[in-house]
């Protein structure tokens, strides 16, 4: 049985005054940011606005120039120990020859230890996080050869796979069709509606309105947060992606139209 955590707040994810340098550059500065239990929020901004870097810096994968990251109160390994995250698909090494459960179960390296063999709470934590994402049935498949929404789906499941409170995912939903991204779409939500504070970097504007219900507007550091309802002005969407007003996109967005 999932937990269900929707009770409980330990599972807060509080980002205060984060910055983060890149190849000597100031990627992100002064980044505040708090996703609470259930809520399922869309972190959106255009390319290079530093949604990667906001997600691998929360999972602990960059070290920050300043600020913190929390977890249910803690901080470092034991922050990043709560978190599950889905990178982009092309991130992964798919011609690997392992199959669909192996790599599900190295989502629960952590909780295993390197050097001990995985027990039966693995198994069963691996066979729920393969039925989610609905990927029992090619459990014994070799990933190189799954189709783009398989391999999606099984980033997915690793990630679960570590029962974790935080869910980072990033552009889940790149190059999959209509019935792949609802079936992601829905599990998201039920995910976060159990009580996972779910956190998507995506460039589905329409769509992050649509399912999310907050969003996070980036632009090398939070220009605004709020329900899609409550970012009508159109000020704070073209200081995010340096469009002009009564642009195309905000109109299609319904954005600054009365
Ligand atoms: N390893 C790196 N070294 C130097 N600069 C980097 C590195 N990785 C990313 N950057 C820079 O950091 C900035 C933020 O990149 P990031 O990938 O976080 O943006 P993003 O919002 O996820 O973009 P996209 O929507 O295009 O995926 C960009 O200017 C990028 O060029």
């Amino acid at each position: 049985m999932p937990v269900d955590r929707s009770a409980d707040q330990s599972g807060r994810l509080v980002v205060s005054g984060l910055a983060v340098d890149l190849g000597g550059r100031r990627v992100l500065h002064d980044v505040d940011l708090t996703v609470d239990p259930g809520q399922f929020v869309g972190l959106v901004g255009p390319n290079g606005a530093g949604k990667t870097t906001l997600l691998r810096s929360i999972l602990g994968l960059l070290r920050p120039a300043a600020g913190r990251v929390e977890v249910a109160g803690r901080t470092g390994r034991a922050a990043a120990d709560e978190i599950g995250y889905v990178p982009q698909r092309h991130e992964f090494a798919w011609e690997f020859p392992i199959s669909v459960h192996d790599v599900v179960m190295t989502g629960r390296v952590r909780r295993i230890g390197w050097l001990r063999r995985p027990e039966v709470g693995d198994f069963r934590a691996v066979a729920e996080a393969l039925e989610l994402a609905r990927m029992t049935d090619l459990a014994r498949r070799p990933v190189g050869q799954l189709s783009g929404g398989q391999r999606q789906r099984v980033l997915v499941a690793r990630a679960l796979a570590a029962e974790p409170s935080v869910l980072l995912l990033d552009e889940p939903f790149t190059g999959l069709d209509m019935p792949t991204q609802e079936l992601l779409i829905e599990l998201f939500q039920r995910l976060s509606r159990d009580g996972r504070a779910v956190v998507m970097s995506t460039h589905d504007l329409a769509g992050a309105m649509h399912v999310c219900d907050r969003l996070c507007l980036v632009n090398r550091t939070v220009i605004a947060v709020g329900s899609p309802d409550e970012l009508v002005d159109q000020s704070i969407w073209m200081r995010t992606f340096g469009v002009t007003a009564g642009s195309p996109l905000l109109r299609s967005l319904g954005i600054g139209e009365g």
